[in-house]
């Protein structure tokens, strides 16, 4: 098993009162060939959750089990070994490069991690081929290329730490489409080549729709679908959960057909939203 969470509970602490982000969690992630999809309004736990899966956050109650792992580790060799075995891109990586070129930026995780130079500038190599930044770029200035470039390069930086599971927490945030889709098509190699399992936060249901296989959804820090994609996009209940989201073709095509709603193709989703909070699924 690659990441286990059984009955995993977590409160931020606050001065006067804690807040439950994430309560009573059980979970099984296959350390290869997974790719799922997190999903669930904001505020509903999805950070918290992945930040659990390579001992950023310690869970206030349950167990987190990572690679045989139990957490917390009580070693800090133990924590390195997760955080090399479990990449986490947070989102807006590209504010995290500190180094004066983008080849010892992408350096830094395996340095870090007692690569030797050669092996460090390897691995870097090898990461910054995989997200398109080529050597012609190496020398310059991390901070002198695109927003879209500034990115792959911090990606490649998690990349060269050469994790075997990757969590992705909103990768595309802020991109323009063709970057979505050119960013998404990076992952998805490294899933069908490599067999990596990859986690993916993500509030853009068109993309959840195309690439995750399996998908979790969270609402209120509880886990309210872990399911095959294909599952959850037949049951319109829950839909309610990504009011704020695009909707894919094929649900208001399903709506129609079991639910009698109409689709049009430029359909109204206040209208559709309102009629599904009056109508009962169960
Ligand atoms: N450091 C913190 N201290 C206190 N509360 C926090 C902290 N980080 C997150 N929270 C709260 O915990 C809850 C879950 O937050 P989290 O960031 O995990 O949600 P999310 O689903 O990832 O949201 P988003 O989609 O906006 O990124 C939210 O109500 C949030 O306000």
């Amino acid at each position: 098993m690659g990441i286990q969470f059984k009955d995993v509970s977590y409160s931020y602490k606050g001065l006067r009162v804690d807040y439950d982000a994430i309560g009573n969690i059980n979970l099984e992630i296959e350390p290869q060939g997974e790719f799922i999809a997190i999903v669930g309004q904001t505020g509903s736990g999805k950070s918290t959750l992945v930040q659990h899966m390579n001992a950023l956050l310690l869970p206030s109650s349950g167990n987190v089990v990572v690679f045989g792992q139990n957490l917390p580790p009580k070693k800090k060799e133990k924590i390195n070994f997760l955080r090399q075995k479990v990449g986490l891109v947070f989102q807006f990586p590209e504010y995290q490069l500190f180094e004066e070129t983008i080849l010892k930026d992408i350096m830094f995780g395996p340095k870090n991690f007692k690569s030797s130079e050669a092996e460090a500038t390897e691995k870097a190599k090898r990461a910054a081929a995989k997200v398109g930044i080529g050597e012609s770029l190496y020398s310059q200035s991390p901070f002198r290329i695109s927003g879209g470039q500034m990115r792959r390069v911090a990606i490649a930086g998690i990349l060269a730490m050469e994790p075997e599971i990757l969590v992705l927490d909103e990768p595309t945030r802020g991109l323009d489409p063709k970057g979505r889709t050119d960013l998404m098509e990076i992952f998805n190699s490294i899933h069908k080549n490599e067999g990596k399992t990859i986690i993916l936060i993500s509030h853009d249901m068109d993309l959840v729709s195309q690439y995750a296989k399996r998908v979790i959804v969270l609402d209120e820090g509880k886990i309210v679908f872990d399911g095959k994609k294909e599952d959850l996009f037949e049951h319109p209940k829950f839909l309610s959960f990504h009011l704020d989201l695009p909707t894919p073709l094929k649900i208001l095509k399903h709506l129609e057909k079991e639910v009698g709603i109409p689709y049009m193709p430029k359909y109204d989703f206040q209208s559709l939203l309102q009629y599904l909070k009056e109508v009962s699924y169960e």
